[in-house]
């Protein structure tokens, strides 16, 4: 297949255009160019071995950063080596501290911009829910800034900062990118006179990094992977909730409002007392993944070893040869996930759950391993799940919402990623449960309790 060929299916099937047959887990493809695509979870276990498999510099699958928006440097994410090291090293202290009152930060998000948002219908909800991940995330990162960053210039930087592969489509025609770059120098703008700004340049240069790479780390990781990652699987997380029954969305919202109660908001501790939240946000971020795939370059020609159903087998892998692992299959493998195409929100429930963790490769890497410095794993699981699991215990507690349309997710439409293939917007939007949300949140109460009232 050309390359032509290969672009225009994956561009029209997104996911579906490399639908495995379960028989061979590497298989040769072209989705724009030549690649093996590897699609069963015990085989992508592999390419996370960055010995074997590095990161094609600038490039992100069918997509690569545009270079004049990141001043020629590259993204941890996509950097290998001794760079890599230093750039990971970085974004991991900076993240760990993020972390610290990220539950206090979402939590005074999630309800001061619920405040604002009013009960009628929402065609633009899906921003909305960016700038209450921005909200929660960055000013744990760059402390108070006079004007935060919003969620439409967030957009259109991060949409703008990555292009097609010149490979795949020589230019698009026509693409205005005044309004990208002036989104660029409005973010900027805002980090450099954040009130962590100093700071953030002081821990670069203890890292070996200087201003300009600090702030290029601090640009497509934070606000591309950070905050349109968490914010594509946010919307995804809030949309499944419309697919399940009246029961057992009461059945979450109990548990989510004891330990509420007990812990007096929304703390580590609260999270913890959530084990049906967490299964569920799981469940969410395995049915349909964002990212949905990990790009890799082989560094040497190799035998990679892996099991299938029909038993054990090994590929040979030619150095250079380009190999591109979907973690929207690895987490459909019916192998390791029964029923993979059902939703099963309690299927991260109990000891099963807790051994199904290890198939859980949304962060690239099990669940239950660590990011380091040494690998590719995302240093922002544990800032990310927090978001999302907050978030979503607070917004079925104390809110109900009837959509325009029921979310339909069908896995082929690229512009969509993880998210449902409609929009979601809301046709209306309420406080339940408004007693309780005055006992345990009463700074925001007053400000909410103007909304349409229910339950
Ligand atoms: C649910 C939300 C998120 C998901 C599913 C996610 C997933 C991932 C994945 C799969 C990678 C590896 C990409 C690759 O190798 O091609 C990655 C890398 C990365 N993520 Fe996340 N991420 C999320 C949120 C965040 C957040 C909140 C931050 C920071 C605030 C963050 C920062 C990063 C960084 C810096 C890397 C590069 C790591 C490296 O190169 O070693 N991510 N993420």
């Amino acid at each position: 297949m050309g390359n032509q060929i290969g672009t225009i299916g994956y561009l029209r099937s997104y996911n579906q255009a490399i639908k495995p047959d379960r028989k061979e887990d590497f298989v040769e493809d072209n989705i724009g160019f030549p690649c093996r695509v590897v699609t069963g979870n015990k085989a992508v276990q592999s390419v996370f071995d960055i010995d074997l498999f590095k990161k094609e510099e600038f490039h992100f699958g069918v997509t690569q950063v545009r270079k004049d928006f990141s001043e020629g440097v590259c993204p941890c994410t996509l950097s290998n080596g001794k760079i890599h090291e230093k750039n990971k090293g970085f974004l991991i202290e900076v993240i760990s501290k993020a972390y610290g009152e990220i539950l206090t930060s979402t939590a005074k998000s999630v309800l001061s911009n619920i405040s604002k948002w009013g009960s009628g219908p929402m065609d633009d909800f899906e921003s909305k829910v960016l700038t209450v991940v921005a909200d929660a995330i960055l000013p744990n990162i760059f402390g108070k800034s006079a004007t935060p960053f919003s969620a439409e210039e967030i957009i259109l930087y991060s949409d703008g900062a990555i292009e097609l592969r010149s490979c795949i489509l020589e230019a698009i025609a026509g693409e205005d990118l005044d309004k990208t770059r002036e989104a660029l120098l409005s973010i900027l703008e805002k980090m450099k006179t954040s009130e962590r700004y100093r700071q953030l340049m002081d821990l670069g240069k203890s890292h070996g990094l200087e201003e300009k790479e600090t702030t290029a780390q601090l640009l497509l990781p934070v606000f591309f992977n950070g905050l349109r990652g968490t914010h594509a699987n946010l919307v995804s997380s809030f949309a499944r909730l419309d697919t399940l029954c009246a029961e057992d969305r009461e059945e979450l919202r109990e548990e989510a409002l004891a330990a509420l109660k007990k812990h007096g908001g929304l703390t580590r501790e609260a999270l913890e007392e959530m084990p049906k939240i967490e299964s569920f946000v799981l469940e969410a971020l395995r049915a349909c993944p964002s990212p949905n795939f990990w790009s890799t370059i082989a560094t040497r020609s190799t035998t990679v070893p892996y099991t299938t159903e029909s038993g054990e087998h090994t590929v040979e892998i030619k150095e250079g040869e380009r190999v591109y692992a979907s973690s929207y299959w690895a987490l459909r493998d019916p192998a390791v996930f029964d029923k993979p195409d059902d939703f099963v929100w309690r299927r991260f429930l109990g000891p099963e759950g807790e051994a199904r963790r290890e198939h859980h490769v949304i962060f690239h890497g099990r669940l239950t391993d660590t990011p380091a410095a040494n690998n590719h794993m995302c240093p922002g699981k544990d800032v990310a799940l927090s978001v999302i699991k907050g978030s979503i215990a607070i917004l079925n507690t104390f809110f109900g919402w009837e959509l325009q349309e029921p979310p339909v997710w069908t896995g082929t439409k690229i512009a969509r990623g993880s998210q449902p293939d409609n929009e979601v917007k809301t046709k209306s939007f309420w406080v339940q449960r408004p007693e309780d949300l005055k006992e345990i949140f009463p700074s925001h109460f007053d400000d909410i309790r103007d909304m349409t009232t229910c339950g």
